[in-house]
C-alpha cells in the first residue's frame, strides 16, 4: 500500500537524520511501487521531518507519474536511483545518505574501488568467505548527476558489483536491498566500516 511505502521511507529518513547522516536536506531515500516505477523523497525536504506529502513516484526513465503534493520536484538525484532499479529488478529499495565517515573514507583511494576490512560484518553485505577481500566502487561526484549515473550504468553494465552498495567521492553512499528492511541493515554495515576504517587508521596494533 501507498501509505505503507511511505511510511517506511519516512521512518528510516528519521532515524538517519538522528544518525547524522541526512543532516538538512542531504541524501534521497526511494521505494519500489511496482516494476516500472518507484516512490522517491522530493527534492530539498528536510530528511528529519519528512510527511507523506513529500514524495514524488516516478517511472524507469524518471518521468513523474505521481505526486504527493504539486509543488513536488523529484530529488535531483533521481537518476542514481533509475541505474540501481534498472539494472538489479531485484533492489526493492534504494538509499543514499551523506555521512562524514563516508566522505573521509572516499579520500582514502585514487582509485575505482576501496578495499574493505575483511570484518564478520561482510557476511551482512551477502559476502559469505573466510577472510574476504571485497571491495566497495567508488564513482567521481560531479556537478551534473546524471553523469554519475551514467558512470555507474557503463561501469556496473560491464561488472557487477562485489556488494550492493556504491560510494560517491565527497558525496556520500548509496546502498540498495531486496527489501527496505534489508536495504537499511546494509546502510548501517557499510556505515560501521566506514567508522572501523576511520578509527583503524589512528590504533596502532601492539
Ligand atoms: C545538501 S544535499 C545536496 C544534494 C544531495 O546530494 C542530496 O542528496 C539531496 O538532494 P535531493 O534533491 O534529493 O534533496
Ligand atoms: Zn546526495
Amino acid at each position: 500500500m501507498k501509505s505503507d511505502r511511505l511510511l517506511t521511507l519516512i521512518t528510516a529518513a528519521r532515524q538517519f537524520y538522528q544518525q547524522g547522516w541526512m543532516v538538512g536536506t542531504a541524501g534521497n531515500l526511494s521505494i519500489r511501487h511496482d516494476d516500472k516505477s518507484f516512490w522517491i523523497t522530493a527534492s530539498g525536504k528536510s530528511k528529519g521531518k519528512l510527511t507523506q506529502q513529500d514524495f514524488v513516484r516516478v517511472n524507469l526513465a524518471g518521468e513523474v507519474m505521481e505526486l504527493s503534493h504539486p509543488d513536488n520536484r523529484p530529488s535531483a538525484e533521481t537518476s542514481i536511483h533509475q541505474v540501481i532499479y534498472t539494472l538489479f529488478p531485484e533492489a526493492q529499495a534504494c538509499y543514499h545518505v551523506h555521512s562524514v565517515e563516508a566522505n573521509l573514507v572516499s579520500n582514502l583511494s585514487n582509485h575505482e574501488a576501496i578495499s574493505l576490512p575483511p570484518l564478520e560484518m561482510i557476511k551482512g553485505l551477502g559476502v559469505w568467505q573466510e577472510d574476504p577481500q571485497v571491495k566497495m566502487s567508488l564513482f567521481e561526484n560531479y556537478l551534473e548527476v546524471p553523469r554519475i549515473a551514467q558512470a555507474i550504468y557503463d561501469r556496473f553494465t560491464i561488472a557487477l558489483p562485489e556488494i550492493p552498495a556504491l560510494l560517491i567521492r565527497n558525496h556520500g553512499v548509496t546502498v540498495w536491498g531486496r527489501s527496505p528492511e534489508e536495504t537499511q541493515n546494509y546502510l548501517e554495515i557499510v556505515e560501521y566500516i566506514f567508522r572501523y576504517i576511520l578509527a583503524a587508521r589512528n590504533y596502532s596494533y601492539q
